[in-house]
């Protein structure tokens, strides 16, 4: 478990001569083992803060702790997902998960890693595939892998940019649930911080959601989620609180998004 603590974080980016401001002071605090979700129309710049909590960028202001740590780099303590699956191409699924076992538990003999391997395997369902490279498995099949190599790894923090972005419907479903039994199963809750454009998924994973809101790109509000866990779909998405805190995040969302079209026309129009 580990605490995250953004504060006052701002990105800019130079392009083409310009300077496009994609995170502006930014502050948020994650409490050991939350999921918290990053909630935001596209371009509001959830994955620039991802990936400066991964260590991948730097910001020009304001600095990450984790577990009052300043984060100036990539590190074990914090493992990622991306939409694109984060997989070796070279590497069969079995290979994948060894390879990321054997280089965060040193102490383990061969045959131990493989065990674990096979374990992880059987958890999502893949042991038919084990020796499948990524390119021959589907893309619900390629995520699995991708969640529990992150997951042998052990790190404190899972960061998630919308894993499951590019799954079907039934799939994401599939993949949530997965994700929450990861999560829930072991003896403590990692800390999770995960990004969706989808609000159904935030709710339905969520303690917190931060709503973000783009040019600047900047956390608009905090909300709690309030469901006990475990929660049940079904039951959760017909309950009036369900539907309200829906609705308000929808009318945030594209209230936001009718602004920014309107900041995008202004912008073609001081062109023309
Ligand atoms: N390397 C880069 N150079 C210049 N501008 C960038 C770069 N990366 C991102 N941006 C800009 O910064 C803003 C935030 O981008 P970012 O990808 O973080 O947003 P996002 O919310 O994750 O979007 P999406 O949901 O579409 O992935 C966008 O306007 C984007 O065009």
């Amino acid at each position: 478990m580990a605490t995250i603590d953004l504060q006052n974080i701002s990105m800019i980016y130079g392009v083409n001569g310009t300077r496009h401001v994609a995170l502006e002071s930014v502050n948020l605090k994650i409490r050991d083992g939350e999921f918290v979700s990053l909630l935001g129309p596209s371009g509001c710049g959830k994955s620039t803060l991802i990936d400066i909590v991964a260590g991948l960028k730097t910001p020009e202001h304001g600095t990450v702790l984790i577990d009052d740590e300043p984060v100036t780099g990539p590190g074990p303590d914090r493992g990622v997902v991306f939409q694109d699956y984060s997989l070796f191409p070279w590497m069969t699924a079995f290979e994948n998960i060894c390879f990321a076992i054997e280089h965060t538990n040193g102490n383990l003999t061969r045959k131990e890693i493989e065990e674990r391997t096979e374990a992880y395997l059987d958890l999502v369902g893949l042991r038919a595939y084990r020796n499948s490279y990524p390119n021959t498995l589907s893309g619900g099949m390629r995520q699995r892998v991708s969640i529990v190599r992150m997951f042998s790894m052990n790190p404190k923090v899972f960061l998630m940019d919308e894993p499951f972005g590019a799954l079907d419907s039934l799939n994401r479903i599939y993949m949530q649930d997965t994700l929450l039994h990861l999560w829930s199963g072991g003896e403590e809750h990692k800390t999770v911080l995960f990004v969706t454009h989808d609000v159904d998924e935030a709710l339905q994973l969520s303690d917190r959601i931060a709503v973000m809101t783009p040019s600047p790109g900047r956390i608009k509000e905090v909300i709690d989620v309030p469901f006990p866990r475990p929660r049940c779909r079904k039951t959760l998405s017909a309950s009036t609180e369900y539907s309200t805190l829906k609705s308000h995040l929808l009318s945030v969302l594209y209230c936001e998004m009718l602004n920014e079209i309107e900041r995008q026309e202004k912008g073609l129009k001081g062109l023309a």
